[in-house]
């Protein structure tokens, strides 16, 4: 696949934490104009993977591109491309959150008009009437997601990167999420999410990498990573296995 295949494009991406090793020469391809599931056990890396190819976080190893454009010696113009959803993202905690798209629009350099006009549209579809005029702090955790992801939103990049989306957001607004970020891949947008609810991923994701101890177990189109099993089958026989039958806490009750 060349550089201008993919909308983002991991090269030997590694990461040490003291004698731990979280992220282990990933090389991993996410085409243009794929859904892109990223799978892994608890502690498998994918946040770390994820923060080291947005720029977030930086690898002791390999390179990080996004439409060919590396994130690290080139991070204006990478960062122009791509919207971002952190897991735990810190987010200005004293602006309301129809002031934290008018802020974040603004330094994102779009001009008033256009911050205006996005902030309206995106805190009507992602349900914030209610609560645009409250401020950050006081924000359920599922309400935190949604305007972490209407920040990543805003200024239309051509990617999405999202660690664990759905997490904590509630049926009405995960169905809203899904169809926004569908319709944004049908549009030639690419996406990339991680997350643990294998049917979602399954119903969303063409494209899927399983991530076990830091280094990829299996990657490609989903049909193929699955070879006729559900994603689930297919996630436990690649990374471990079910606890033993009938194992239970002698204690508990
Ligand atoms: N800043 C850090 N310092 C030390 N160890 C870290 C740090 N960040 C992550 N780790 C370790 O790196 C490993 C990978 O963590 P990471 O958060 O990337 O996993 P994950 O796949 O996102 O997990 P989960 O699905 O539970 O969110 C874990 O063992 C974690 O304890």
């Amino acid at each position: 696949m060349k550089d201008s295949d993919s909308a983002l494009q991991l090269i030997g991406l590694s990461k040490q934490f003291e004698d731990h090793t979280a992220v282990n020469s990933v090389n991993l391809s996410v085409p243009c104009g794929s859904f892109f599931g990223l799978v892994g056990p608890n502690g498998a890396g994918k946040t770390t993977l994820l923060s080291m190819a947005i720029g977030l976080l930086r690898p002791d190893q390999g390179a990080s591109k996004i439409f060919g454009v590396n994130v690290w010696s080139n991070p204006l113009q990478a960062k122009t491309l791509v919207g971002v959803l952190p897991d735990g993202m810190s987010l200005p905690e004293r602006l309301t959150g129809r002031e934290l798209l008018t802020y974040m629009g603004l330094l994102r350099g779009l001009d008033t008009k256009t911050v205006a006009q996005r902030t309206e549209d995106l805190l009507d579809i992602l349900d914030f009437r209610d609560d645009e005029r409250t401020l950050v702090i006081n924000y359920s955790t599922g309400m935190r997601k949604k305007i972490g992801l209407a920040t990543a939103l805003l200024h239309s990049p051509k990617l999405l990167v999202l660690d664990e989306p759905f997490e904590a957001v509630d049926p009405i607004s995960a169905s809203t999420i899904r169809t926004l970020l569908q319709s944004f891949v049908t549009t030639g947008g690419s996406v990339i999410l991680s997350s643990h609810v294998m049917p979602l991923v399954e119903q969303l994701c063409d494209h899927v990498a399983v991530i076990a101890k830091g280094s990829v177990a299996a990657t490609g189109p989903l049909d193929l990573v699955c070879n006729g099993k559900s994603l689930e089958e297919s996630f436990i026989s690649l990374v471990g296995h079910r606890p033993e039958e009938g194992k239970k806490l002698s204690w508990l009750m």
